[in-house]
């Protein structure tokens, strides 16, 4: 069925924010704050551009609610993208091209996460033209450099006294698309370890067999790391354990030999060897045994091997315990989002852990309940990948999930808990 002028209009503005170019290494936060502004004063919402790091523009958008103590429902998204190889695409990257044929809208950022930005926008226009007033203050955040590590995004931004004064009760964040009809839902997700393996060993010529050589030192450890890699992935083949419930361990680089202008040398074995490794790491994982491992198996001194983290995120919140956010009857929270995806015609998926790491986890270290989802069915999961697509009206029945979601979560229950507690509803 075509779509409605609301519907045609709504699909053109996610086409002209998919059109600002935010990909890493140098995104154009400027013109996406600029664009997104225009939308927030559309959708009659109060804007504020801070810039916690100059260049780093984190634009605060704000609808006051009727009571504005009670705890407030922040609804966050990041505008940066990941870079893309335009000449392996049907469609130009940052074209926004609707295939008319498909119905398929590709660009960069269709589903990583423009499109949950967006729906959030569209949402908003239409509760307020409806006449809903939320109960409770509903943020809305755009912030900067989630795909490098929202370092200098939401990371600074939790410990702002701007966030402070927000009294966030609830986060929803990003998820990822679901093949099936199931929406999927993130409770958590997996700490990144970026670590860097070292060895070194006794150079020698190309035709002489010795023990102990780096090359000989480090391939060992990659034999043990790869054994390991192959234990845990056969546990998701199985289907014993889902992909966010396992240690993933994946090599990232490989470094070794000793270059010239026309290649390397080829009858040198090489003094050092280094192998970088992508590490992720469940909440529920035994983080000293893997330690252990580390040490004793994958990289020990005594075979001339070191080690260093250049990320090493915890399992844990600040409070010590795993950074999770219940996604059970315990939690009120996760009663409305469940009840919310429903009433829409949505169908919640079972609750994962987010295998990748996403700015959620800053809000979960602080201990605020936060749920990763991305209204995204019937959908090819194609986040970082060539023709990232989203379907027209996979779109639009995400701003119709959202319209639920904030009137539901935004709506205070007469006889709930608010006043007493951030926690509770
Ligand atoms: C760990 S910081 C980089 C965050 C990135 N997020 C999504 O792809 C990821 O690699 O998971
Ligand atoms: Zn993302
Ligand atoms: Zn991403």
């Amino acid at each position: 069925a075509s779509p409605s002028s609301s519907d045609a209009d709504a699909i053109s503005r996610f086409q002209e924010y998919l059109r600002i170019d935010t990909a890493q290494p140098a995104p154009d936060y400027a013109a996406a704050v600029a664009f997104l502004r225009e939308q927030a004063a559309a959708a009659g919402l109060e804007a504020r551009t801070l810039e916690l790091v100059a260049g780093k523009p984190l634009l605060l958008l704000r609808w006051p609610g009727r009571r504005p103590s009670l705890p407030s429902i922040l609804l966050n998204s990041h505008t940066d993208v990941v870079p893309s190889e335009p000449h392996k695409w049907d469609h130009l990257p940052f074209s926004a091209a609707l295939d008319e044929a498909s119905g398929r809208i590709y660009a960069r950022g269709s589903q990583d996460m423009k499109c949950v930005g967006m729906q959030y926008l569209e949402a908003i226009r239409r509760l307020r033209s409806a006449g809903f007033v939320p109960d409770r203050n509903i943020y809305i955040t755009f912030v900067p450099d989630e795909e490098i590590g929202g370092h200098q995004g939401a990371e600074l931004f939790v410990s702002s006294k701007e966030f402070k004064e927000m009294n966030v009760g609830l986060v929803l964040d990003e998820g990822l698309a679901s093949p099936q009809e199931e929406y999927r839902v993130f409770y958590a997700e997996r700490s990144p370890w970026w670590l860097t393996i070292k060895a070194k060993g006794a150079p020698g010529h190309g035709a002489k067999l010795y023990d102990g050589s780096a090359m000989e030192n480090l391939m060992k450890s990659m034999e043990a790391i790869r054994r390991f890699r192959t234990s845990q992935f056969d546990l998701v083949k199985s289907g014993e354990k889902a992909e966010g419930d396992v240690v993933s361990v994946n090599f990232a680089y490989l470094k070794a030999g000793t270059p010239t202008p026309t290649g390397f040398v080829m009858n040198l074995q090489p003094s050092e060897a280094e192998v970088g490794l992508d590490i992720r790491i469940p909440p529920s994982a035994h983080v000293e045994a893997l330690e252990r491992r580390l040490v004793e198996e994958w990289a020990p001194s005594s075979r001339n091997l070191t080690f260093e983290f250049k990320q090493k995120m915890s399992v844990l919140d600040n409070f010590g315990k795993p950074a999770i956010t219940p996604a059970d009857s315990t939690n009120p929270w996760w009663l409305l989002l469940e009840e919310a995806v429903k009433s829409a015609g949505g169908k919640p998926g079972k609750p994962e852990i987010f295998p990748a790491s996403t700015d959620a986890r800053y809000f979960r270290k602080i201990g605020l309940p936060a749920f990763g989802f991305s209204p995204m069915a019937n959908t090819p999961i194609l986040l970082h990948d060539h023709n990232e697509f989203l379907h027209k009206d996979e779109y639009l029945k995400g701003i119709g999930i959202y319209e639920s979601i904030i009137r539901t979560l935004a709506t205070h229950k007469d006889g709930a808990k608010d006043d007493e507690s951030r926690a509770e509803l």
